[in-house]
């Protein structure tokens, strides 16, 4: 196994990786986000992405994202847990607790979302779009660290990089059911799922959003502030996963890693044998 993580707002860097060095890894859909630091952490292979590149330099919009999975999927990543900063829409999900996310709703607009399309066409299930094994490890490990929990969310995806009106928040809450927000989940879910890859997303609590009456509207500096306070929380999650995962690594009981298994539909003869060689990493295991 080899055990990636994408770091969102505020989560640049990962202390206490052994053989630790940053690398760069060129892809068919261009440079990732940044060089990936790789290393070894309770026994276990890792590779560590910042998403917006350190310095958060990538609007939420233009993060690589194809170029991001694909990456780590080259680097031989099995597992893949992503940190994200997000606001709440429930009173219960304060600032400081963690969201295990289960379910998004995509409200993302402009972004390619496929490694697939003319001249290979595929089509994954995203019905349980996060993995269990691997949520319920990120779970785990989170309440070890002491954080507030709470295990199964659904996270709106939105395009951004505005934060929502009122009239949006009151409607992804009330109307929509969401419980969170943030900018980035969307397209990366549906990305690691295609290239079967596990994916779970620990989804760390900022703010309020707009909606509450009692809270001030959000802003980055609130988002940061929170962050600060939480990013040893988030550290501590990260070096606990090693240990909840083991070594070992049977294949995903809910089939993440064979998601491609019945998901191509374009005929053997008729696939383009150029968008084929894109798809060398993260298709390569059922295209040969
Ligand atoms: C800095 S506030 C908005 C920004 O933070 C979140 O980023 P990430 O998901 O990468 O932690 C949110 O999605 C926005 O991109
Ligand atoms: N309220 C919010 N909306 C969108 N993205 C966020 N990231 C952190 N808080 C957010």
């Amino acid at each position: 196994m080899r055990l990636g993580i994408i770091g969102g707002s505020g989560v640049y860097d990962l202390d206490g990786l052994e053989d630790a060095a940053w690398t760069t890894v060129g892809t068919p859909w261009g440079d990732p986000s940044d060089s990936i630091l790789t290393g070894r952490l309770g026994g276990i292979d890792m590779a560590f992405l910042p998403r917006h590149g350190r310095g958060h330099v990538h609007a939420p919009a233009e993060v690589p994202y194809r170029a991001n999975i694909d990456a780590l999927k080259r680097l031989g990543v099995t597992d893949l847990v992503s940190v994200s900063a997000c606001g709440s829409f429930r009173e219960e999900m304060a600032p400081g607790d963690f969201v295990i996310v289960d379910q998004f709703i995509d409200r993302t607009v402009a972004r390619p979302a496929s490694f697939f399309g003319t001249g290979c066409v595929a089509h994954v299930s995203l019905a349980h779009p996060t993995c269990p094994r691997l949520s319920a490890a990120a779970a785990a490990a989170a309440r070890a660290a002491g954080v507030r929990v709470h295990e199964g969310g659904t996270y709106l995806a939105m395009e951004g990089p505005q934060f929502s009106t009122r009239a949006e928040s009151l409607m992804y809450r009330d109307a929509w059911g969401a419980d969170v927000i943030g900018m980035t989940n969307m397209p990366e879910a549906r990305l690691a799922r295609e290239a079967e890859i596990c994916y779970a997303s620990v989804a760390m609590v900022t703010d309020y959003d707009c909606w509450h009456p009692d809270h001030d509207a959000v802003d980055v500096a609130a988002v940061v502030a929170t962050l600060g306070a939480n990013a040893a929380s988030a550290r501590a999650l990260v070096a606990g996963l090693p240990g909840q995962l083991g070594p070992d690594r049977p294949p995903c009981p809910h089939g993440c890693d064979r998601a491609l298994e019945h998901a191509i539909i374009t005929a053997p003869g008729a696939r383009d044998p150029a968008v084929l060689a894109r798809l060398d990493a993260v298709a390569g295991r059922v295209l040969g």
